[in-house]
């Protein structure tokens, strides 16, 4: 057993201590990019301000012969490109591969001071987690830099969903979570091949009808990923980190994506992956709440500002507990307000810096 007391205190002489709390900045969307890919790394200083996180993918996508060439080209970008308020993350290598290792020392040693967080691809359990604490921290402490890095953890085998848990718990390193529907399925063996989204196999059917059993009956689609991802909704919030939503493989199906994602949104996600440019907007959308709830939600606050007791709103009920859902609602538009002043005014709050 570790002792408790050495949870918060560096895993290397000269690294930085580690954080106490999570940080929560606007998280919408994680946008990918390639940076072996000169098309893409073009758009870089255009599209990294229209994104809350620009992630630079060094994993599954990247073929192997532009593994190297994308760890450069996330160097290069991260050392000339200043990126304001928009977070740099990379997506390293799976642990078992041959390009982790130099993925870790190059990045941390090149751009450490950079990187807010590096995504872990495959994780099946807290020992992954314990290795890539331990590597950072020396370093770290090697590259001198003065505040750790976080590590985020995708979820993607069936290992990795049953130790959710563990794996959230393994680390005051741990940022989130993304959920990977593409190797998950794989994984458990699920009999689909898209990534993300429903699947018009996956339904329920209602009775047949008694006067009419050969009447066409009704039948819905199902949302096969619910379970896993409220179960990593519960495993990060437990701790204080960030569950997101992972990709969404049509990129032509724009209503099939908003509809994904909003589903995760809901369950108490706070943001998606873009894979294309056409994402990105949705994912702001979708992630950035409505005007409409957050009106609502400030007149309850406004209302009854203690929180406490029991009241009529609008004919619903309100009393703590429903306080406290305004207060998520208020609290994420008055973050987002801050970065972005056309949702400052859709909020009807003040802007940064007024
Ligand atoms: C899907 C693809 C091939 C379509 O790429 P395309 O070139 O065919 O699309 P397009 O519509 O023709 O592109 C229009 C323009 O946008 C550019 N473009 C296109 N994408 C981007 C981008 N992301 N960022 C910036 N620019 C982009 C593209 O280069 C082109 O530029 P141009 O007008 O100058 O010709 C392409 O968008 C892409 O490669 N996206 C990233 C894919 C990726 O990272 N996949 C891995 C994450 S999903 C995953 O790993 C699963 C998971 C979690 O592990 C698990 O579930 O298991
Ligand atoms: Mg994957």
């Amino acid at each position: 057993m570790r002792n408790p007391r050495d949870f918060f205190k560096p895993l290397a002489i000269g690294a930085p201590d580690p954080v106490r709390e999570i940080p929560f900045p606007p998280s919408r969307m994680i946008h990918f990019l390639d940076f072996s890919n000169e098309k893409m790394v073009a758009k870089v200083p255009d599209i990294a301000p229209t994104v809350d996180i620009l992630l630079g993918n060094l994993e599954d996508a990247v073929p192997v012969d532009r593994k190297e060439a994308a760890r450069a080209g996330l160097v290069k970008v991260g050392r000339d490109i200043e990126f304001g308020d928009t977070q740099l993350w990379t997506r390293i290598n799976a642990l078992e591969s041959p390009w982790v290792l130099d993925d870790l020392t190059t990045l941390v040693g090149e751009i450490g001071h950079k990187l807010d967080v590096v995504m872990v691809p495959k994780v099946e359990g807290p020992w992954d987690i314990h290795y890539v604490d331990r590597l950072l921290a020396q370093l770290e402490a090697k590259a001198g830099l003065d505040r750790p890095i976080l590590v985020h953890a995708i979820l993607e085998t069936s290992q990795g969903v049953a130790n959710l848990e563990e794996i959230a718990a393994a680390s005051p390193r741990i940022q989130g979570m993304s959920f990977g529907p593409a190797d998950l399925a794989a994984s458990r063996r699920m009999k689909t091949t898209r990534v993300g989204g429903g699947h018009p196999g996956y339904q329920t059917i209602a009775d047949p009808d008694p006067e009419n059993p050969d009447a066409p009956r009704a039948s819905y689609q199902q949302d096969p990923w619910h379970y896993s991802i409220a179960r990593m909704v519960d495993a990060c919030t437990a701790v204080g980190a960030l569950p997101f939503y992972g990709p969404y493989g049509d990129i032509r199906d724009l209503e099939g994506c908003e509809t994904q994602f909003r589903a995760a949104f809901l369950l108490g996600c706070v943001g998606a992956w873009s894979l294309h440019p056409a994402q990105i907007a949705i994912a702001k959308k979708v992630f950035s709440p409505d005007p409409d709830e957050v009106r609502f939600a400030k007149k309850v606050i406004e209302a009854i500002p203690d929180g406490r007791g029991v009241h009529m709103i609008d004919g619903k009920m309100q009393d703590d507990a429903t306080w406290k859902q305004c207060r998520v609602m208020v609290d994420l538009a008055e973050m987002l307000a801050r970065k972005d002043p056309e949702l400052a005014e859709a909020y009807e709050l003040e802007p940064a810096g007024t």
